[in-house]
């Protein structure tokens, strides 16, 4: 497996090994020990995974207790996967990182606790599938806004005049109003 930074640095993109023959191919698309000695030590108690249509657009979720560290990868189509710096300590707070990931290209991106993450679906049709590090806490759940005028996300809509949004997605908090992330378990 490759690991590849990106602007913020504690956000990765891993591109796994991946073993092609005449029957298809095989890929390791997680193995704990390479992770902790090459990503992070962060351990997984839950995977989740959707599916969405083209236009569709996730997020941008977070908790602010029981914060969960995402490893996520598309299994059908392509999705553009945005993460953003919600650790108010950081010297990168309030920036974000897109990276289209697909079946095709098989790139997964790590997505640290302490970051809002979403995803905007390119093909007529995605399957998303994530790791994550800490459980779903639906009362400690947040949405940050997906067109937030301070983070200014380069979302690549093209055609589309806006991406379709859950009602919770509609009526997301801006950043400047962000509550307090809560570190504790
Ligand atoms: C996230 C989650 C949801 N649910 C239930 C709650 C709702 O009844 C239903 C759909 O939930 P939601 O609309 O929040 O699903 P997404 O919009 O895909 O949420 C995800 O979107 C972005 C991409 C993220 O990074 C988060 O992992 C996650 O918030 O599944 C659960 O039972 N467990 C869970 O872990």
């Amino acid at each position: 497996m490759k690991i590849k930074c990106t602007k913020i640095d504690s956000v990765k993109i891993i591109e796994p090994t991946v073993f092609g023959d005449e029957r298809g191919f095989f890929m390791e698309t997680w193995n704990d020990k390479k992770f902790r000695n090459l990503v992070s030590d962060k351990c997984f108690v839950q995977d989740n995974h959707s599916k969405s249509k083209k236009g569709i657009l996730r997020g941008l979720h977070f908790q602010t207790k029981n914060c969960q560290g995402k490893l996520v990868r598309v299994v059908q189509g392509e999705v553009f996967d945005v993460a953003v710096d919600l650790r108010k300590e950081s010297n990168t707070y309030g920036e974000w990182v897109g990276e289209y990931l697909s079946a095709d290209n098989k790139r997964q991106l790590w997505v640290p606790e302490g970051f809002a993450h979403g995803f905007l679906v390119m093909s007529e049709e995605a399957e998303f599938v994530y790791k994550c590090s800490d459980y779903y806490n639906p009362e400690f759940e947040q949405s940050l806004l997906w067109d937030d005028p301070v983070i200014k996300i380069e979302w690549p809509l093209n055609e589309l005049e806006s991406p379709i949004l859950s009602e919770k997605d509609k009526n997301g908090i801006s950043f400047l109003n962000l509550p307090k992330i809560i570190k504790e378990k």
